[in-house]
């Protein structure tokens, strides 16, 4: 494996289900960002509010140091929406991989409110995506469309050349 793999995407992209799955097809740890929210994070989204930079903030410096963590193998499913949050992965794990799944509004949606007992209300999906900002040329990821079945996403993963060929 080349570095920990942070799986990004906007809320009901399939970050927690593909995530898993692909720890387990790797044979790493894997954990979900959605449990290292403050309490205070989860009510804000529960009552239908984004959250902000500032709100991030610490919660990416926890996941940065479960990677930082994890440099040998570890896969974390988390949003990391804007470059900016991406960088401070980065500063505390420089050999993070992203892989982001990406898809239409309407798969998205499809998926988001179909899902049964989340917090995450489907009103926040249109912030979600007003905030995502796409991996840039200077970042090293992947992209996958998540109109396929999970097995499939997996396979196309871990095809990748920046999962698989690295040199760690
Ligand atoms: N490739 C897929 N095909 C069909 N359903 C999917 C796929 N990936 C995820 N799902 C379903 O879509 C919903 C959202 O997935 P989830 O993993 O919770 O997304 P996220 O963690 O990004 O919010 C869940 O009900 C999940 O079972
Ligand atoms: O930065 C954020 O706004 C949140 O991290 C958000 O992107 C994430 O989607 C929620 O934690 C809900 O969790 P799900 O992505 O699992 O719906």
């Amino acid at each position: 494996m080349s570095g920990p793999v942070v799986v990004m995407g906007v809320s009901g992209s399939g970050k927690s289900t593909v995530g898993a799955a692909l720890a387990q097809r790797l044979r790493v740890p894997f954990a979900d960002a959605d449990d290292f929210h403050s309490p205070a994070n989860i009510a804000k989204m529960s009552a239908g509010e984004p959250l902000t930079d500032a709100d991030r903030g610490p919660w990416l410096d926890d996941i940065g140091r479960w990677l930082a963590e994890h440099r040998e193998g570890g896969v974390m499913s988390c949003s990391a929406l804007r470059h900016i949050y991406r960088d401070r992965l980065r500063a505390a794990c420089p050999d993070v991989v992203f892989v982001h799944l990406t898809g239409t509004p309407e798969v998205i949606a499809a998926r988001q409110a179909t899902r049964p007992g989340h917090f995450m209300p489907t009103s926040l999906l249109a912030s979600q995506f007003d905030t995502l900002e796409d991996l840039g040329a200077d970042e090293r990821g992947v992209v996958v469309d998540v109109d396929r079945n999970v097995d499939a996403i997996v396979e196309r993963v871990v095809a990748a050349p920046e999962i698989a060929g690295g040199t760690r």
